[in-house]
């Protein structure tokens, strides 16, 4: 066994792990400790990585698997096409419950986020659990998920925008340069632990076959439930700090509470594989190039 200890930091999800340095050269036994912690808990928390830099997270991400490009159209930081950059001066808003890149048909396994700045106080980031969130659904709801589709898409709702500023506006005309539009089953199977696990999130627009007002409707109902405190776990950031989540099995969302003091974080995400819904059937592209979010070589 290796040094690592792993302490949960909610009831539901989350844990931090000691006594590892994080980069590109660990150990394969620490590497499978991490990924199965990551399996079990969903988030997990490391403090202290202040010696990282977008080179050595990006060697640390691929010991989990293969980092895509930074997004499928907001271009990586200048120098390592693998790190999205997250600076809230320049209109970054993703104060909404999200899973990373659905929009997409392979959204990904892993995000790693690294704090750069955060505020002294301020700026948390919650992250809520679609497996608890989807076990602790009455059985009479579940079947009714498991058989529901959802389009996601990163068509920007421009009516957002009212009242934002010219960096917010333009940062939404480059997220959505190129429309992507899937088809996702409401209910993926983790293709690891088996688990089901409630796939929706902000990106997801309208159920399959159902009204609008319908869909909007069993929409909120749905991202209620997913996002009860009881699932969630908050995490204060420092400086040098790195999360991990399982982007298959979760969703999470800044708090948006620091007006405008710097914070700025790094993202390296992990390529992930086709979702599969409970009846087997995959995830359908509808609209834009996938092939344009492959994972390129590190
Ligand atoms: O800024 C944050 O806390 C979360 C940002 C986010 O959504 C992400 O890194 O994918
Ligand atoms: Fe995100």
């Amino acid at each position: 066994m290796s040094s690592l200890s792993i302490a949960p930091v909610a009831g539901r999800i989350g844990a931090q792990i000691t006594g590892v340095r994080l980069g590109g050269d660990l150990p394969a036994d620490v590497v499978a400790e991490i990924r199965q912690a990551l399996l079990r808990h969903k988030v997990i928390f490391f403090r202290g990585q202040e010696h990282l830099d977008e080179q050595s997270q990006v060697a640390f991400a691929t010991l989990l698997g293969e980092p895509t490009t930074a997004h499928p159209t907001v271009p990586g930081l200048d120098g390592n096409t693998h790190v999205l950059d997250l600076d809230y001066r320049n209109g970054q808003k993703v104060d909404r419950w999200h899973t990373d890149v659905t929009f997409v048909d392979r959204p990904p396994l892993a995000s790693v986020l690294r704090a750069v700045t955060v505020p002294d106080a301020g700026g948390d980031t919650l992250w809520t659990n679609t497996v608890t969130a989807y076990e602790h659904l009455p059985a009479e709801l579940r079947d009714l998920l498991d058989r529901l589709r959802a389009v996601h898409t990163n068509a920007y709702d421009y009516a957002r925008l009212a009242g934002a500023d010219d960096q917010a506006r333009k940062y939404a005309e480059v997220f959505a340069s190129t429309v992507f539009e899937t088809e996702h089953p409401v209910v993926r199977v983790h293709p690891e632990t088996g688990e089901r696990s409630i796939l929706l999130g902000d990106f997801a627009k309208r159920l399959v076959g159902l009204s609008s007002s319908t869909s909007a409707g069993l929409l909120r109902l749905i991202q209620e439930h997913v996002t009860e405190v009881e699932n969630t776990v908050r995490w204060r950031w420092a400086p040098g700090d790195v999360a991990v989540w399982d982007n298959r099995a979760t969703q999470h969302r800044v708090v948006h509470d620091f007006g405008d003091q710097p914070r700025r974080l790094h993202r390296v995400t992990i390529a992930g594989d086709v979702p599969v819904g409970v009846d087997g059937r995959p995830s359908v592209a509808l609209a834009g190039d996938a092939a344009a979010y492959s994972p390129i070589a590190a």
